[in-house]
């Protein structure tokens, strides 16, 4: 008897089976840059990311993304809306189709990008990211929007493994050295509010602090992303459209820098 994998549910079933989808403070939204406010306690204490250029030790495919790992050593962020220090776990990234110009999670004033890039930290104030994930206070993740133009030279070394793990589960080591702070824009100004994991569990353990200038990378470096392959309903496909659509703000505050 062969019993396929069932094919992970669309963001639109995720609450049958984790109703926090319908919760307070789920992500991603769209940043109405109109209500954002400008809150210049953030300026005062300014986001602090210090990096390592040796933290990154493999990349894989997890089946809903590229995962590149991180050992935390070093890989600090604090500052801003912090109130503790955070350290590195992993980044990856969500895209949409071929050529196409929607792919992001988060929106600007309704315009979307081709893709998202994610890095997540966890609070140092619990043991391990175990602990921090469904914690209020207990990951901050660093959104940055990719659009498509120049080649992007901080990615290529990253967006060139990808077809070295086609399928889930695959894995290649990073033998050289790397700081993923070269994926940030030269201008660090941000939009932040509270949120939640865009995947299921969605636990609204997130502090989400979103670049407002995205960074540029090549079609070619985008179309490199469908290297990596998940399934689909009809079987084996290229990696795309791995972004749940803007949630409800539910009130929430989106403070700017
Ligand atoms: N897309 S995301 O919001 O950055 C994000 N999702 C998840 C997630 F589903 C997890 F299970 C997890 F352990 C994470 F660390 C993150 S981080
Ligand atoms: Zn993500």
């Amino acid at each position: 008897l062969q019993v396929a994998s069932p094919v992970p549910q669309g963001p639109n079933k995720w609450h049958e089976q984790f109703p926090i989808a319908k919760g307070q403070r789920q992500s991603p939204i769209d940043i109405v840059t109109s209500n954002a406010k400008v809150d210049k306690a953030l300026s005062d204490n300014p986001l602090k990311v210090s990096y390592s250029n040796n933290c990154c030790q493999s990349v894989t495919n997890t089946g809903a993304s590229f995962q590149v790992v991180v050992d935390g050593a070093g890989t600090e962020i604090s500052g801003g809306p912090l109130d503790s220090t955070y350290k590195l776990v992993q980044f990856h990234a969500h895209w949409g189709p071929l050529g196409g110009d929607e792919g992001s999670e988060h929106t600007v004033d309704g315009v979307t990008y081709p893709a998202e890039l994610h890095l997540v930290h966890w609070n140092q104030k619990y043991k391990d990211v175990g602990e921090a994930v469904d914690k209020p206070d207990g990951l901050a993740v660093i959104g940055v929007f990719f659009s498509r133009g120049k080649e992007h030279a901080g990615f290529k070394p990253i967006s060139d493994l990808f077809a070295k793990v086609p399928r889930k589960a695959d894995k290649v080591d990073i033998s050289f050295n790397y700081d993923p702070a070269c994926l940030l824009p030269a201008r660090r100004d941000y939009w932040t509010y509270l949120g939640s994991l865009t995947t299921p569990p969605l636990f609204e353990s997130v502090t989400w602090i979103v670049m407002k200038d995205p960074v540029e990378v090549s079609a070619e470096q985008l179309a490199a992303l469908r290297n990596l392959l998940w399934e689909t309903p009809s079987g084996e496909g290229q990696m795309c459209n791995n972004y749940r659509p803007p949630q409800p703000l539910q009130g929430r505050l989106v403070r700017s820098t």
